[in-house]
């Protein structure tokens, strides 16, 4: 296998590779880019047009994620996956991913479309360099481009396999994209109806691509994700890089859950109380006039939404950010 081949246990190492470029029989290019980044380009006259983002390990702990590209770039560097795809392989959080942990000091993910400027630290300037590597990456004109941002979720979950898909003024979800991911194994996808600033909705509001974040189940440590099933999953990702990947059909949503976001729950005190047991899983229903939180000067959320449910909840989350979303289900009908 080609050293490069080898991108985790460097990033594990914290240690670059001697030789920046190495080529496999077949002619697919390999390029370290920096810690945790790397590119690997098809000889041109294999090269079927798409431009694949993967990134995983945004937070450090989420690991099932990085087995799985680890697995991906291993076949790539031994020749057994051939790809057709120009793909950038990253892991996000080099220094947490060392630590086991989510995040060190502050959390990645929540430093796109600009608000690492706003910030200081390891992670401000390492989400800056996501961007500008994405952003890079994504500057050929006439391609398709893909990111699929890959996690786990803290805790378990009633939908074990879900994505969630940003949002942009004027541009409607895309139903070719959302049955490849059942076709992935997805089994329910949260439409965002704002804004936000996750990597994922970086890379689909500034540099147009399809993006979706993926939860695959619950976060646990290296060598303990049995029971993260990504095998769906990992046979589409392996279809799309290799230009092998079936047809799908845009009726192939059966089966796909479809939720909006009623609200997002920011905390925005140490005041802050959620009214939830500790081992509450994601998609919890939750009732009209349940009071969910209560923050400084007597601001309470009650339910008001039939049919709400909550994922993410977080109540040790730095004040100003999201302590969970509240969703609703909805249908296809907006959808392109
Ligand atoms: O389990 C949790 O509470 C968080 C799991 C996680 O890391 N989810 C992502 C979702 C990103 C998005 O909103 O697209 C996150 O919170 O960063
Ligand atoms: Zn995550």
């Amino acid at each position: 296998m080609l050293a490069l081949g080898k991108l985790l246990e460097l990033t594990l190492a914290g240690r670059e590779p001697a030789e920046k470029t190495q080529l496999t029989v077949e002619g697919v290019r390999m390029r370290w880019l920096s810690e945790g980044a790397l590119e690997v380009r098809p000889p041109e006259a294999r090269d079927n047009g798409l431009d694949l983002l993967l990134s995983a390990g945004i937070h450090g702990n989420e690991t099932a994620p990085i087995e799985l590209l680890d697995r991906l770039l291993h076949d790539i560097a031994r020749g057994d996956l051939k790809p057709r795809a120009r793909i950038l392989f990253l892991f996000g959080n080099p220094e947490a991913i060392r630590k086991g942990e989510r995040f060190v000091e502050q959390d990645v993910n929540r430093l796109f479309n600009g608000r690492h400027e706003q910030s200081s630290g390891s992670e401000a300037l390492r989400a800056c360099e996501l961007e500008r590597l994405a952003a890079s990456f994504f500057s050929k004109p006439d391609r398709q481009r893909l990111h699929y941002d890959l996690h786990t979720a803290i805790r378990g979950s009633k939908i074990e396999q879900f994505a969630l898909y940003p949002w942009k003024e004027g541009r409607q979800h895309s139903r070719r994209e959302l049955a490849r991911l059942r076709a992935a194994g997805m089994e329910a996808v949260l439409l965002q109806n704002k804004p936000s600033i996750v990597f994922s909705s970086y890379t689909y509001d500034k540099l147009d691509a399809e993006a979706f974040t993926l939860e695959l189940g619950k976060a646990r440590p290296f060598g303990d994700n049995d029971g993260v099933n990504v095998s769906l999953l990992e046979t589409r990702l392996k279809q799309i890089i290799d230009g092998t990947e079936p047809d799908v059909a845009e009726d192939g949503l059966e089966g796909l859950q479809l939720f909006s976001v009623a609200r997002e729950i920011i905390k925005h005190s140490d005041a802050f109380r959620l009214n939830l047991p500790q081992d509450i899983e994601n998609f919890s229903e939750l009732e009209v006039g349940y009071v969910l939180a209560e923050d400084l000067a007597n601001t309470r959320w009650v339910i008001e939404e039939q049919g709400a449910r909550i994922i993410f909840p977080n109540p040790k989350v730095k004040n100003g950010l999201r302590a969970g979303i509240l969703i609703v289900p909805t249908t296809d009908e907006n959808l392109a």
